[in-house]
């Protein structure tokens, strides 16, 4: 196993043993690599899963969650009410503050509605995710959007200062744009690094530098251009604050993983 897939264990262990709950009812399950050695830690657990239900954030979350003998319950098929004791998933990259950007794998909509619904997000992660601002690293914000308004949005990127939006395409054999779990189009948007909130100074005008965007103005204003159906920034509170306020956990992760390249795992925590 090379030293990356490495990192990436140690991380899912260390999320695991440390958040996974004793009796868990519900268990949100994300989408990509990392999360195939959440999925092996929780086996490694040893306990009984028999009463517990995890829930997919896509097509191969739900295989990864059934060929590990779990029991997989779809987002629309959650009884009312029931808040998941806890989602792990991955993420592209992980800010200062866990701002993530997420998509890279093109099922951040379901990821969205899957931590929103959880009680607390884990973030697992190498240590490539782990830089002091978003878009850093990782180049470009991918966006889900409905397909017959993708040239109008991909304007609207360019007058926020998206340098070159594009419509990802395959990489199998089959040509032309990837198609989401939802029938959807990706955007993968490049913007400058993002800004924490609280870094933003504003002109004397009173407007925002034409050049600057801070993570949560960002992700809430391409939320806004018609035919997006979800962005992959997760920003804003998280945790009981998120709680406090009626949104379940938040975007964001409580707190993140990774896996770092001497063995070690670096754990991170949201500020309240
Ligand atoms: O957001 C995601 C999929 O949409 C993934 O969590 C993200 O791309 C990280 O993937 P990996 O664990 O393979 O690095």
């Amino acid at each position: 196993m090379d030293s990356v897939e490495l990192e990436k264990r140690s991380a899912a262990e260390a999320a695991v043993k440390n958040h996974y709950p004793a009796n868990a009812k519900w268990v949100g399950i994300g989408s990509g690599t990392t999360i195939v050695f959440v999925v092996e830690a929780i086996k490694k657990l040893e306990i009984d899963t028999s009463l517990t239900k995890f829930v997919p954030t896509g097509y191969q979350s739900k295989q990864l969650i059934l060929s590990a003998g779990l029991t997989a319950v779809e987002f629309d098929s959650l009884p009312e009410g029931v808040v998941l004791d806890v989602a792990f998933d991955g993420a592209d990259e992980v800010d200062d503050n866990l701002n993530c950007i997420k998509g890279g794998g093109a099922c951040l909509f379901q990821e969205k509605l899957v931590v929103l619904q959880a009680k607390e997000f884990i973030c697992v992660a190498d240590s490539r995710k782990l830089k002091p601002r978003l878009l850093t690293a990782w180049k470009a914000i991918p966006i889900e959007v409905a397909p017959i308004a993708v040239y109008r949005v991909l304007r609207e990127l360019k007058k926020l200062g998206s340098i070159d939006p594009t419509i990802r395409t395959n990489t199998i054999a089959k040509a032309g744009p990837l198609k989401t779990d939802q029938g959807f189009f990706i955007i993968d948007a490049p913007f400058p690094p993002l800004r924490l909130p609280s870094e933003m100074i504003p002109l004397t005008d009173g407007t925002r530098p034409a050049d600057a965007w801070d993570v949560e103005t960002l992700s809430k204003t391409i939320k806004e251009i018609p035919g997006v159906l979800e962005v992959g920034i997760f920003s804003g509170v998280t945790g009981p604050q998120a709680q406090a306020a009626g949104g379940i956990g938040g975007q964001k992760p409580v707190a993140a993983y990774f896996g770092m390249p001497d063995g070690t795992v670096v754990e991170k925590k949201a500020v309240y």
